[in-house]
């Protein structure tokens, strides 16, 4: 009989990341991703837990629809999916009602699914595959976990908008995002920098998508991202923080729908709005046209004003992470921003940053370090605890 294993999918909004283990196993026997989704060449590369050369399958038009079948097409092919003993997923958007992961069935699918309009470019991908697996294998355990949850602990006043309280009673705060990232950097902080993990650090997950989180002693504190995923830094082609009446006056005196308000904002702003070139941060770094460079100039002064912002939530700022697509791939997007920083105690050493090695600050500054995030590996423990308790 094959070896019993657990599977992790995440899908974000330009990639399916995925991670096969055994039962117990810390490093996965298979892990890789559908990446390029909505780009020019999007791919699913799977790597074998030997650290070789991926396997590279080419994917036809870049949907979340036709990368998540072939991955499940590989998956039965090399895995079997009869020897899966659990599943867990990262859903984006867990609501008011969420703080834990918990065990998916069909009542909490719909649930869940009402909050799909919240996460457009997430929830309704996350979801898909669970109902997916859930005609398939009806008895296989399903755990959903969930980005919003590390944050809602934060203090009230960082979770409040300024409206009316009937408002905030309907759920209407201030959720944040990216939260199974933040777990995982706040775990590697803990072993690299015990200081920093129990001072006050901001924690840059710059991706596709792409917030700022303030932890202090483990916890967050307070982030950049909001009710939705659109608030926040500009992001690959997502809007981030703007002016309310900007929405108001697309609508009442551009007479755009709707619908073509949620277009504009969640597809076509962000980096490829400002650039008109790409959404993609290699190809704007690449690329010689004067907007491409002005996008990727807009992004790094918004982050590190935003920064700035959370060191006051924090009450000071002892360290710097960064981490995700661009934060730890990207050296002139990271010195652009620490940059900005000088006058808070930060500056980088300019080898270490161009290696993209895991400690990139100069001898005279706070610490700045990048590190690679696993949010695959933080929801395969959370599926392992939890079906720990099922079981029992
Ligand atoms: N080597 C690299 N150099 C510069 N940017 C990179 C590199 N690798 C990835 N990125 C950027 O990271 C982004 C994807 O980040 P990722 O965290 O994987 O995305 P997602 O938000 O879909 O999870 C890409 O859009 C790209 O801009
Ligand atoms: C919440 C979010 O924006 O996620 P991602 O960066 O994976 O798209
Ligand atoms: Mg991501």
């Amino acid at each position: 009989m094959s070896e019993a294993r657990l599977l992790v999918l995440n899908a974000g909004s330009s990639s399916i990341k995925f991670a096969v283990y055994g039962m117990a196993a810390e490093s996965p026997a298979w892990h890789g991703q559908a990446e390029g989704l909505g780009g020019r060449k999007p791919q699913l590369l799977i790597h074998d837990g030997n650290g070789g050369t991926p396997e590279v399958r080419k994917l036809q038009d870049g949907s979340h629809e036709q990368a998540l079948r072939c991955l499940l097409e590989w998956l039965d092919q090399t895995v079997g999916h009869q020897s899966l003993r659990a599943v867990g997923h990262r859903v984006v958007h867990g609501g008011i009602r969420h703080a834990e992961p918990v065990h998916l069935d069909s009542e909490l699918l719909d649930e869940l699914d009402d909050l799909s309009g919240l996460a457009p470019l997430h929830q309704p991908h996350n979801l898909s595959a669970a109902r997916h697996l859930m005609k398939l294998r009806p008895e296989l355990p399903q755990i959903a976990c969930f980005d919003t949850a590390f944050h809602r602990s934060q203090p009230w006043v960082a979770q409040q908008f300024a409206l009316p309280a009937e408002w905030q009673e309907r759920g209407v705060l201030r959720y944040g995002f990216h939260g199974l990232s933040y777990e995982f950097i706040a775990g590697e902080l803990q072993r690299i920098d015990p200081a920093l993990a129990e001072g006050r650090a901001v924690v840059a997950h710059l991706g596709n998508g792409a917030s700022l989180c303030g932890i202090k002693g483990g916890l967050s504190q307070a982030t950049s991202m909001g009710f939705t995923a659109l608030d926040g830094l500009p992001m690959g082609q997502r809007c981030g923080a703007l002016d309310p009446g900007v929405v108001l006056y697309l609508i009442q005196q551009q007479g755009l729908s709707v619908e073509a308000v949620q277009d504009l904002l969640y597809h076509r702003s962000g980096l490829l709005g400002m650039s008109g070139v790409s959404h993609d941060m290699r190809e704007l770094l690449a690329s010689d046209e004067p907007a491409a460079a002005r996008a990727v100039a807009v992004f790094c002064y918004r982050a590190a004003r935003e920064i700035a912002s959370l060191a006051a939530a924090l009450g000071g700022l002892d360290g710097l992470v960064f981490t995700a697509g661009i934060g730890e791939n990207c050296p002139p997007v990271r010195k652009a921003i620490v940059d900005h920083l000088d006058w808070l105690g930060f500056s980088l050493d300019e080898d270490a940053n161009a290696s993209n090695a895991a400690r990139i600050h100069c001898a005279d500054s706070r610490p700045v370090y990048v590190l690679a995030t696993d949010e695959q590996a933080v929801i395969a423990r959370h599926t392992r605890e939890l079906m720990a308790t099922i079981q029992d």
